[in-house]
């Protein structure tokens, strides 16, 4: 197939493209580097050296004799340069990952939630509406996330995106139907991932097009099969207070011996999967599309949940590290339950990669391998849900309730 990976310079799509590569697709990679000027504007860097995108595919096509192709081209603002790329290329499938992915960035500020809204909507609808302008029937697969779903305790499992309700109608009958399971966003970037779901399914019942999205969990790890192959293949890593999530970030404190950065009492439960299954996951999505006109697809790309304390209490039993309980700068419930139902996946196939020590201290070592590339002073989370969580946890003007661990 020739497919088109939206945002295939990113955490997720750089080891995407090279496993669709690998299994013989055609892969063109349409990206802004936006993740790179964030980077900038952050003052931050990936754990992992990362090259150039040229540099990358470069080394890619000497290792395989593969190529990569690579377009710079912005979803969200070159909607006329994306048409014509579209209508010239047409390609059978559309991975999109081309938004601003992380809940701290978007909350950091008014100009961050007008730029991860702006970004991530337009990138979106502009994909949506360039598709139907062009008569394209390209597969489209995007990554979502399970935070659409919220994390309320009703102590029911969550469905692969739709809720079978039974509503009274006037005559009195009991009528059964699916809606799609109510959107519970817990900050700006996951509003955004709502917001593309009622884009989806409208193209999808207007003009016919094929979408599947994916409610993916918590990522963790960082090599996948092929970006091992090369050291500079690489994935990037993140373990700053903005972009880093929340294992990973565990795992390099945990190599630099700086206390896990628990947030409340660490009772929030989420969903996670390695990211070796999460390009399986795109993969097997991209194999079985859903028919024209048929409802948007939606999958929950997960394989396991657990306690973020019980997390920190693993890593820090297995690497002797201490565990510092801090004052929650999101506003999120305290504790929270999760059950999630990810049958599809597993019926298709999938043959889940669980948290197992082994790989833990893999990554640690991968950690310790890059540990002087780390500047321990942006490992706190700062950025605060509310005006009012800014100003308890600024308290002190050094931010002494979260810098002090370092
Ligand atoms: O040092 C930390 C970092 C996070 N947390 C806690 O861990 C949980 C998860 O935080 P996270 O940063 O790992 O994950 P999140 O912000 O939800 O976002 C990440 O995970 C989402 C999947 S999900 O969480 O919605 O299932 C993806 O959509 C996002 O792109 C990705 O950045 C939160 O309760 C957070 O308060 C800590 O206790 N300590």
């Amino acid at each position: 197939m020739k497919i088109a990976v939206m945002g295939g310079d990113g955490f997720i799509g750089w080891p995407t493209s090279l496993h669709l590569s690998d299994a013989g697709h055609e892969i063109h990679i349409i990206d802004n580097l936006s993740r790179r000027w964030i980077d900038t504007e952050l003052g931050v860097q990936s754990l992992t050296p990362m090259d150039s995108i040229q540099e990358r595919t470069r080394i890619w096509h000497a290792e395989t004799g593969r190529r990569i192709h690579f377009h710079l081209i912005d979803l969200a603002k070159d909607y006329e340069i994306l048409k014509k790329w579209l209508a010239e290329e047409k390609p059978d499938a559309i991975i999109h990952f081309a938004e601003q992915r992380a809940a701290p960035y978007s909350m950091k500020s008014d100009r961050h939630k007008n730029y991860t809204v702006d970004n991530n909507v337009s990138a979106t609808h502009n994909l949506l509406n360039a598709l139907v302008e062009i008569g394209l029937d390209s597969h489209i697969i995007h990554l979502g996330t399970m935070g659409v779903y919220g994390y309320s305790t009703v102590g029911a499992a969550i469905p692969e995106g739709y809720l079978p309700v039974d509503i009274e109608a006037t005559t009195g009958e009991k009528v059964s139907q699916e809606i799609l399971y109510p959107s519970n966003p817990g900050s700006i970037y996951h509003m955004t991932k709502c917001l593309d779901q009622l884009l989806f399914a409208f193209y999808a019942k207007n003009d016919g097009l094929r979408i599947t999205d994916l409610h993916q969990g918590i990522v963790w790890g960082t090599h996948t099969e092929q970006t091992k192959r090369h050291p500079q293949l690489i994935n990037r890593f993140d373990y700053d207070g903005d972009y880093g999530t929340v294992l990973n970030r565990f795992l390099i404190q945990a190599a630099i011996g700086y206390p896990l950065t628990v947030h409340g009492v660490g009772g929030q439960t989420r969903a996670f999967i390695h990211i070796q299954d999460s390009v399986r996951c795109i993969e097997l999505a991209l194999n079985n599309p859903p028919e024209k006109n048929a409802r948007v697809e939606i999958f929950n790309q997960m394989t396991e949940t657990h306690r973020v304390r019980d997390l920190a209490k693993m890593i820090s039993e297995m690497s002797g590290t201490e565990i510092a309980w801090l004052p929650n700068p999101r506003k999120e419930a305290p504790e929270n339950d999760l059950i999630v139902k990810n049958d599809k996946f597993l019926s298709l196939g999938l043959n889940p990669t669980t948290l197992k020590e082994g790989l833990l201290e893999e990554i640690v070592d991968i950690a310790k391998k890059y540990a002087y590339r780390v500047d321990r002073k942006r490992v706190p989370a700062v950025s605060a849900w509310t005006k009012d969580i800014a100003t308890k946890i600024n308290r002190d003007p050094e931010g002494k309730s979260l810098k002090s661990v370092s």
